[in-house]
């Protein structure tokens, strides 16, 4: 695998990204490890975010093995007691629709009675999202963390299915945290699949959204999702934002 690039095009630089044509990549965290995000987000976004509640309900999109969910439990345990947040319990639900990335967040999982890992592809399926709610007696996760997805559903399912995942999330969740890949990205992630002879991403072609894709899914959440954009965590090393949403 190449070395990391500052450009936000790692992703183009997989030895084999024919075999991960939905971002599903097995090695993701080799490249991108959890600490580039995290080290963005301030202990004082937990404040915010399930403050009143006993439990706090989080869902993490398309999850791959497990590692930034991990961290980011970590991340917001020591958030918690270094402001002085009253303790609470903190449930994660991670999903993702690669059923080997899954077993692994599974097998690696140190946190099994906060942490859980299911197979889902959220463009099927959202009753499983539903399921948990339903068990856990909220209508709504309190924060939804939608990191590095929003390009592979899109291109995998053209401009309806990247604005049916922002309706969903933003149904299911009273706080959206969001990293939505430049469209930069998008052209090598084309560029290097039609180069291995796949044409899985025939939608890259008609895309009407495109451009600035942070922007787009703020202006679609505001006007068609129920949600604001309360703070703006600057950008990653790989040049992409980290936006959060509330519900209005
Ligand atoms: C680039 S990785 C990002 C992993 C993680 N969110 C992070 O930022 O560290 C994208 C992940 O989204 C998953 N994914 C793509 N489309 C999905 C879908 N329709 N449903 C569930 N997961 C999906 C892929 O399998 C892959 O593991």
């Amino acid at each position: 695998m190449a070395a990391c690039s500052k450009s936000g095009e790692v992703e183009a630089e997989i030895e084999d990204p024919g075999a991960a044509p939905f971002g599903n990549f097995i090695n993701y965290y080799s490249f991108n490890p959890p600490e580039n995000r995290l080290s963005l987000i301030p202990a004082s976004l937990f404040k915010d975010v399930g403050h009143e509640e006993e439990n706090t309900h989080i869902l993490d999109v398309g999850c791959n093995s497990g590692e930034l969910t991990v961290a980011f439990y970590e991340h917001l345990q020591k958030s918690m007691s270094e402001e002085n947040t009253p303790l609470r319990s903190v449930h994660i639900l991670g999903f993702d629709l690669d059923e080997s990335l899954i077993q692994r967040a599974n097998q690696t999982n140190p946190f099994p009675d906060n942490i859980s890992f299911i197979e889902l592809d959220i463009t099927s399926d959202t009753k499983a999202l539903q399921d948990y709610l339903r068990q856990h007696g909220r209508s709504r996760f309190h924060l939804c963390l939608c990191l590095a997805v929003t390009m592979w559903i899109h291109l995998n399912h053209g401009d309806s299915g990247l604005l049916q995942l922002l309706s969903d999330l933003s149904s299911c969740s009273e706080h959206l945290l969001l990293e939505a890949q430049p469209w930069k990205c998008y052209r090598s992630a084309a560029r290097r699949l039609r180069k291995l002879g796949r044409s899985d991403f025939d939608h890259f072609k008609t895309l009407g959204i495109k451009g600035d894709m942070a922007e787009h899914a703020q202006r679609y959440l505001e006007e068609h999702c129920g949600m604001e954009l309360v703070q703006s965590f600057g950008s990653t090393t790989w040049d992409r934002k980290l936006l959060l949403f509330k519900r209005k």
